[in-house]
């Protein structure tokens, strides 16, 4: 099968610091990958980096077989929550009806399809009552479950979620595995920045330990092991929570 996502040796930095390295690794399609490794290691350095809201300084990425902007409208991106500036005076059908420019064409008005397709994706976040409701206004567990409905209904075929579940309590956590489940059953493919080392095994079939680099990736049952997860964090693990036996 060829992959949906390639990455040949991406090297990127802030200035003169260099945050990721040769980084390498190919995605197989309706896969769901965490991408795991302690605080600085450049994840979401990497998913910006792939598309294109960073620079490269080498390397190459192609999605689908080709660059990301030919790629773009298959690939659907929830960005971590903190980096979004919830004062945009917006309610959540809009951020919502957002996910649908690429259907509906920018400068035209949404028609009432797109209304109801938003609003379909709201309910299957259990956000429907919350629909006109400014998203400053929302608590981090229901914005994120916007944003959530607002990647179900770009409907993409690779989706980029930097820390989803980060803040969530456990039925927001659980809401947006289910979506992410689905997506995966509807031969989606999924990479989701995450920090819970408890949970990877259950959550993904796939995990992609990073720092700096790729430690080590593939399946979670090969991949996911003492010894690879104490090269990614330098052993140095107690504070995770994470029995080191
Ligand atoms: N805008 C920026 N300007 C300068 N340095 C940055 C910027 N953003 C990130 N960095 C640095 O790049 C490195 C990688 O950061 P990045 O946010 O990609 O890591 P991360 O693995 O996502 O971390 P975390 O788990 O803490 O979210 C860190 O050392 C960070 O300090």
């Amino acid at each position: 099968m060829s992959p949906v996502l390639s990455v040949n040796g991406l090297t990127a930095s802030y200035r003169k610091n260099k945050v990721l390295d040769q980084v390498r690794f190919e995605v197989q399609p309706g896969t769901m990958t965490s991408i795991v490794g302690p605080n600085g290691a450049g994840k979401s350095t990497l998913l910006k980096v792939m598309l294109g809201l960073h620079p490269s300084l080498a390397g190459s990425v192609y999605f689908f077989g080709a660059d990301y902007n030919k790629a773009k409208s298959r690939i659907g991106y929830v960005p971590q929550r903190g980096s979004v500036d919830w004062d945009f005076p917006t309610n959540a059908l809009d951020v919502v009806m957002m996910g649908l420019y690429g259907q509906i064409g920018w400068l035209k008005w949404p028609r009432r399809i797109h209304r109801e397709k938003a609003m379909q994706a709201l309910s299957e976040m259990g956000m429907e009552d919350y629909a006109g409701r400014q998203i400053s206004q929302l608590s981090g567990g229901q914005q994120q479950r916007v944003f959530l409905a607002r990647a179900l209904v770009q409907d993409a075929e690779l989706y980029f979620l930097d820390e989803p579940l980060a803040g969530v309590d456990a039925a927001t956590e659980r809401a947006i595995m289910d979506t992410l489940k689905t997506l995966k059953s509807r031969g989606r493919t999924v990479m989701v920045v995450h920090h819970d080392l408890q949970t990877v095994e259950d959550y993904f079939d796939h995990v992609l330990l990073l720092n700096r680099t790729v430690i080590a990736h593939g399946s979670t049952s090969e991949t996911f092991t003492k010894d690879n997860i104490f090269r990614t964090y330098g052993g140095n693990l107690r504070w995770l929570g994470r029995e080191s036996g």
